[in-house]
């Protein structure tokens, strides 16, 4: 993957830039193209905190379709191989790509029942997540309310942008 410094990330346009950070937040051109216009970032973390506020400033249905644009964990596209490459390997890292029968019929239940309750699906971050930290995760969170889940699925959101920010930007100057 791309490896730029922050001054190059400063000098890509508009075009260049939604090819770089387009799917940093899953299939969400929109928050890539709305923090463009927050340049020059002075590093990573300002361009992370760019990101995070957008999301942020988001009103509730928003952040709800921020969270729908995220695949189910294990879910059908997973299943067919139609994931975006950055999901494929998350999902991958977190071992969700070698579950039981018995883990994925688990899986697939909990990720139903916690649509149907909230109308988006389950998300968490899958690279600092194992499969079992998931599943646990996920039958405590199907328990919670709407408004919190909203909330903890964007913090999430956050996680997995940071981490693939982090492939994409050098912490540091290129000698
Ligand atoms: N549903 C869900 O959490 N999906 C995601 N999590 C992650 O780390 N990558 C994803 O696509």
């Amino acid at each position: 993957m791309a490896s730029l410094t922050i001054a190059e990330v400063n000098k890509l346009d508009s075009e260049e830039f939604l090819e770089v950070f387009g799917n940093v937040v899953e299939n969400c051109k929109l928050a890539a193209a709305a923090v463009w216009s927050h340049r020059p970032f002075r590093g990573v973390d300002h361009l992370n905190q760019t990101i995070a506020e957008f999301l942020d400033a988001l009103p509730q249905k928003g952040k709800e379709g921020v969270l729908r644009c995220h695949p189910d964990l294990a879910g059908r596209l997973a299943q067919a191989g139609q994931l975006t490459a950055e999901s494929t390997q998350e999902q991958r890292s977190a071992g969700l790509d070698s579950l039981s029968q018995d883990e994925l019929s688990t899986l697939t239940h909990l990720n139903q029942q916690y649509k149907v309750k909230f109308g988006f699906p389950f998300v968490i971050c899958a690279r600092l997540n194992k499969k079992d930290a998931i599943l646990s995760g996920l039958t405590e969170r199907v328990k919670h309310s709407a408004e919190e889940e909203t909330l903890a699925g964007v913090e999430e959101v956050k996680k997995i942008c940071r981490l693939r920010v982090a492939d994409i930007v050098t912490s540091e100057a290129k000698l």
